[in-house]
């Protein structure tokens, strides 16, 4: 195989030190915390495209917008990276995941289940969850520091899971701990799996401590998201499909439904079964719960350190919502600019998906370099985010940079927290809307001051931007 063409295009792209067979599998042979600097000091040694490859495995990672750009914004390039089989015995072939024929049938239904009018519908579960948050952080105001994500989490989970399930959570804090640390173990394992080529092999996997591990762990979960469906389903046989809404047609077409009803009303016309409804449950949950919530965490520690800031959102909150003391509607919410600009700083620096990967199913040249068929391709979204030509001082928190003429002066593609092209965020314009209620109805309230800096931050490789120590901040009423 080194004497291949693949082989030999592979190492002209710049890497590391390559060996016959063996590849540089060592390079990536470190525990997670390790890991991230390793995936980092490769871009910062090599340049915006790089490789690593063992015997058939052969990855690129790539930063660069222009090569971006040809990558995401093709039809060609839709697949997902073989790694991403790694999350298949959690999510299935969901739409995360799956490709082809099978992708654009679900994208197309699933995409309904976040139309305008059903976000718009999704803002009184907004409000509610943002009141109940405004309240647990009052509880937090003697406090020297508060953990921000342990914070955040529970009220994004009953979010997602109000609104796109439809079904309010009890108030469990086991269940929701059990649940939080099931992702985060399932992530670990993909993590693992994805530096440790042996691990590839499912056989060998399944008879490792991870692979015992992972199959008890994912019993429990897919048991936390089947009560979850059978529940729904109940509830939507007992009802006949016409619920809680005054407009007794609302849900008599798949325009104007949620997210599980409407799969489960495609299973009552037999278009799905169980095991998909299953599937797409773990994915939204998952991902509807743990972007957001990473989001939130970094941006209140980020904002905490940055006390100019977050008086010009005050302002701002003062301006859009007066003496009013309401929560803010969809369209007040729109006129949040500067908080809107902050919340994209946040993700510009923190990521909270911190690299995606897709497949190269057809012969491509990145960066000039001729990337062979069946390479993983990795965009860096961290790094990318973080490259100084794009972004001067880029560690600083500097919201101006999405002002609309800012914007304008940058490539397209150097900005991707939430992906792009066809495969970008289903939950995007959701993610947005459910940030900014939150983050406005607790700014207006309480100042957040530092505890975690930005520089006390250690960071470990996952699919999920996540540190090594909680993050904190300190929340104190605003007079
Ligand atoms: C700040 C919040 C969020 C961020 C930063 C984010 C980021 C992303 C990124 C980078 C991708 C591409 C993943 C890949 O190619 O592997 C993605 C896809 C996806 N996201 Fe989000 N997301 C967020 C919130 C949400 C929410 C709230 C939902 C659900 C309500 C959601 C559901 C999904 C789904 C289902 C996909 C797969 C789409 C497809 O492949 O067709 N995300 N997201």
């Amino acid at each position: 195989d080194w004497f291949s063409r693949d082989s030999r295009l592979m190492r002209q792209i710049p890497g590391p030190t390559a060996w016959p067979i063996i590849g540089n599998v060592l390079t990536y042979l470190a525990p997670p915390d390790k890991m991230f600097l390793v995936m980092r000091n490769l871009h910062k040694e090599y340049g915006p495209i790089t490789q690593v490859h063992a015997m058939q495995i052969r990855y690129v990672s790539v930063c660069e917008p222009n090569d971006l750009e040809l990558v995401m914004s093709s039809s060609e390039y839709v697949t997902k990276a073989d790694a991403y089989k790694f999350a298949a015995p959690w999510l299935g072939d969901s739409l995360l995941l799956c490709t082809g024929k099978k992708w654009h049938q679900r994208r197309k239904l699933l995409t309904k289940a976040f139309h305008f009018n059903i976000l718009k519908k999704f803002m009184v579960t907004f409000k509610q969850h943002t009141q109940q948050f405004v309240k647990q952080v009052e509880e937090e105001i003697l406090k020297e520091k508060t953990d921000v994500k342990a914070l955040v989490g529970p009220a994004a989970l009953r979010v997602i899971s109000e609104t796109a399930m439809g079904t309010s959570l009890t108030d469990d804090r086991v269940a929701f701990q059990k649940y939080f640390d099931s992702i985060l173990f399932l992530g670990e394992a993909i993590i693992t799996r994805l530096s440790k080529v042996w691990l590839h092999n499912d056989f060998i996997f399944n008879l490792s401590k991870f692979g015992k591990t992972q199959k008890s762990v994912l019993t429990e979960l897919h048991g936390f998201t089947n009560k979850v469906i059978k529940n729904r389903r109940n509830f939507l046989d007992e009802t006949d499909f016409k619920q809680d809404d005054n407009d007794s047609d609302s849900y008599d077409n798949n325009e104007k439904m949620a997210l599980l009803d409407l799969l489960l009303k495609n299973e009552r016309q037999g278009v799905i079964n169980n095991e998909v409804i299953r599937e797409e449950v773990d994915t939204f949950m998952f991902e509807g719960y743990d972007t957001t919530t990473i989001a939130l965490s970094f941006f209140l520690m980020a904002i905490a350190n940055e006390p100019a800031i977050q008086d010009k959102i005050y302002a701002e909150l003062q301006q859009v919502m007066g003496h009013s003391q309401e929560l803010p509607t969809m369209e007040e919410l729109n006129d949040m600019k500067y908080l809107e600009c902050c919340i994209k700083e946040s993700l510009r620096l923190y990521p909270s998906v911190p690299f995606i990967g897709r497949k190269v199913t057809k012969e491509i040249v990145l960066s000039g370099y001729t990337v062979p068929v069946n390479t993983s391709c990795f965009i860096m979204i961290y790094d990318l985010h973080r490259r100084a030509d794009l972004y001067p001082d880029p560690e600083k928190f500097d919201p101006d940079r999405f002002l609309p003429d800012n914007i304008l002066k940058r490539h397209v593609y150097a900005y991707l927290p939430f992906s792009a092209g066809l495969r970008n965020c289903i939950g995007q314009k959701f993610a947005m809307l459910e940030m900014k209620m939150i983050l406005s109805g607790l700014l207006r309230r309480f100042h957040v001051e530092p505890v975690t800096k930005p520089s006390d931050i250690v960071y470990r490789a996952d699919i999920i931007l996540r540190t090594v120590e909680p993050m904190y901040a300190r929340f104190r009423l605003r007079r």
